[in-house]
């Protein structure tokens, strides 16, 4: 005879049950409705014109807390199409008459611009109508994507409702060896949970102090592709430094997790997502040789300052293979700017890279870099579905940017200790 689980005997709590409890009005646990304050809506250009419907014709509402709404300019920026234009006019037109934010083409990537802006902080709940926006709990947000029509009642009342996710203890020991970076670790991640091994859950990362907060925004923006609500690093490291950390984040010792993982660092290669699934995740050594059309490096998983020191430490006095195109999009104007600062940019434009405007780029197939029927692209993206960057019948391998700078010197998948000279 079965009879439904009773609840567990704890009061103690993971970190998602921790914030959404917080957040709300009384203490819930998985499996619970919880009603909580939304601090940040972030709509991106492509939802715009129907979360635009939705608030005005379905709801006829405006927002509650405007200074709470942000739209972002990113997808296909600068329009790509006529149809394109006129949904970003009207974007822009909606936030110059709700006094909404607006970051317009060339600010950047959403989830990179509002975490510059501060506009996700530990125990905040952030709410995009992207799926990436597991991003934030980089800093112990609760952020996660919803779709236009809950994203404009959040945004029309200040509010929303969810099930509170089960979790997910994922915790990191032992250190990365050289060469081997935090994309290697979420990749591995993905596959050890599998692609739809986290549906619905909260992964709640442990790392302690390792990692930088990008590094966590690469690790959290991955958790979606394990089909995750949410992906929160517990607060460590330089997160310390740079936010106020209230103390009710934290999970407690005791809460109930469905699953527990250990994923030892020191044992980590290089690693790679092949086609057409993202945990279908090899050592860059099982790959290395294929021919390879074009390299993208960019996007919200890894454009950012960090990111373009590890390709540019790789490129630097080299050249791109003939026959091998090598695209640089840096996440945000501020990577942008920081990166034309320090040199950065010139190493990437000498070595013979192609430099593009900060915001999505080609990582979902719109614009600036369609794939043909049959090219191989290596991308540092986090999605290498059948179709996402152009022809139904390219191919994706998924990387660090470390590998795919190397991969663009030698026009196949390479190791950067392939590129002579590079860690010589
Ligand atoms: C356009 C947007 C809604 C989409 C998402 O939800 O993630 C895109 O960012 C992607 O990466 O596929
Ligand atoms: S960079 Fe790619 S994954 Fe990130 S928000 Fe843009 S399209 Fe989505």
């Amino acid at each position: 005879m079965s009879s439904p689980s009773p609840r567990p005997q704890t009061t103690a709590q993971t970190m998602a049950e921790k914030i959404l409890s917080q957040r709300g009005d009384r203490a819930v646990y998985a499996g619970d409705l919880a009603v909580v304050e939304v601090d940040q809506v972030m709509v991106v250009d492509s939802i715009a014109q129907s979360f635009i419907e939705r608030m005005e014709r379905d709801l006829g509402a405006v927002p509650k807390f405007p200074e709470r709404v942000s739209i972002v300019i990113d997808h296909v920026a600068p329009a790509s199409t006529v149809s394109v234009a006129q949904a970003q006019k009207e974007a822009r037109e909606y936030a110059a008459q709700t006094g909404v934010r607006l970051f317009d083409v060339g600010r950047g990537i959403c989830h990179q611009v509002l975490m510059e802006e501060g506009l996700a902080r530990p125990g905040w709940i952030v709410l995009g109508s992207d799926s990436h926006s597991t991003t934030y709990g980089a800093v112990a947000a609760f952020g996660t994507g919803m779709g236009a029509t809950d994203i404009a009642l959040a945004a029309a009342s200040g509010k929303t409702w969810l099930k509170v996710p089960e979790s997910v203890k994922v915790t990191f020991v032992g250190d990365l060896r050289d060469g081997v970076s935090a994309k290697d670790v979420a990749l591995e991640m993905i596959r050890v949970l599998g692609a739809d091994g986290a549906t619905y859950q909260s992964i709640e990362m442990h790392a302690g102090g390792r990692f930088s907060r990008g590094e966590r925004m690469t690790l959290a923006n991955l958790c979606v592709e394990a089909g995750a609500k949410v992906g929160l690093v517990v607060p460590g490291g330089e997160i310390l430094d740079m936010y106020d950390v209230p103390q009710w984040v934290y999970p407690d010792p005791g809460a109930i997790y469905v699953q527990q993982v250990e994923i030892d660092l020191s044992a980590l290669n290089p690693r790679m997502s092949a086609p057409n699934e993202v945990d279908n995740v090899h050592d860059v050594s099982e790959l290395r040789g294929l021919r390879v059309d074009q390299v993208f490096i960019g996007t919200c998983t890894n454009g950012r300052i960090e990111d373009l020191h590890e390709a540019a430490a790789v490129l630097r006095g080299q050249k791109v293979a003939p026959g091998t195109r090598l695209l640089v999009i840096p996440a945000s104007s501020q990577v942008m700017e920081q990166a034309m600062e320090d040199g950065t940019l010139l190493t990437l434009q000498r070595a013979g890279a192609v430099l593009g405007t900060p915001g999505c780029g080609p990582c979902m197939g719109r614009h600036q870099g369609v794939l043909a029927p049959g090219e191989v692209c290596v991308s540092t993206s986090n999605r290498n579905f059948i179709g996402r960057m152009g022809d139904k019948d390219a191919r994706i391998y998924l990387a660090s940017p470390a590998v795919a700078a190397a991969t663009a010197v030698m026009g196949k998948i390479a190791l950067p200790g392939d590129v002579v000279g590079v860690g010589a």
